[in-house]
């Protein structure tokens, strides 16, 4: 009996683990995004922008929204730490690509590495969210200038969720609305993916 009442309220209790990989050329404002959604759904206050450094491991950052536990792992977006993102493919539940859109040298670049990531059959039908970043600055590209540039591999992204979005990581503008959309998606991608229990 004992056991049958401790196994219902393990059930009961267990929580639902999601993982979200956080990608993109380096200087992007990864982990300064991830500092700001730590800052707003944790209430705790973040890395100070000025102390963030280039990563070259990862980063990690947990919120629960509802009973559900998303994990967050930012990673190196140097070129010689791409290959370290495969790694996480498999396991993730959605993917966060996160554009600086203000650096429009690099645009075709990062169109090139956004190809590789979304024609990767370890993420097929997993929703990506594109963050256009940087958008308190005068000089980045808007939402819908980014879309128009992306739009050529747009039809590679398949049936899967998708979605660009405007942010500022440093202001926190759109960073919430950014992640309820993520949190909605992975709900609905849960068959697909389903989630680990904690
Ligand atoms: N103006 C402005 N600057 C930003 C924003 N987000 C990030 N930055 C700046 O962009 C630079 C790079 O930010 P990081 O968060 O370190 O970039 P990253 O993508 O993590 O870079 P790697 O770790 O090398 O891959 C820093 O100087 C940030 O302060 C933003 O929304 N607006
Ligand atoms: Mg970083």
């Amino acid at each position: 009996m004992y056991t049958l009442l401790s196994g219902l309220h393990e059930y009961l209790t267990r929580r639902e683990e999601f993982y979200v990989i956080i990608l993109g050329l380096d200087n992007a404002g990864k982990t300064t995004l991830l500092e700001r959604i730590k800052s707003i759904f944790l209430g705790v206050v973040g890395l100070s922008p000025n102390r963030i450094a280039p990563t070259v491991g990862l980063n990690i950052g947990k919120i629960d929204i509802n009973r559900a536990r998303l994990n967050f792992w930012d990673l190196g977006g140097q070129r010689d730490l791409h290959g370290i993102w495969e790694k996480y493919y498999s396991e993730c539940h959605a993917i966060v690509f996160v554009v600086d859109s203000t650096d429009k040298e690099r645009i075709e670049e990062c169109k090139e590495i956004f190809e590789k990531i979304i024609t990767n059959d370890d993420v097929e039908g997993v929703p990506i969210l594109m963050l256009a970043n940087k958008q308190d600055l005068p000089n980045s590209l808007k939402v819908e200038e980014i879309k128009e540039i992306f739009n050529k591999i747009a039809l590679k992204l398949g049936a899967r969720d998708s979605r660009v979005l405007p942010i500022s990581a440093l202001e926190g503008t759109g960073v919430r609305e950014a992640v309820d959309w993520l949190f909605v998606r992975i709900q609905r991608n849960k068959q697909n993916r389903p989630p680990t229990f904690k």
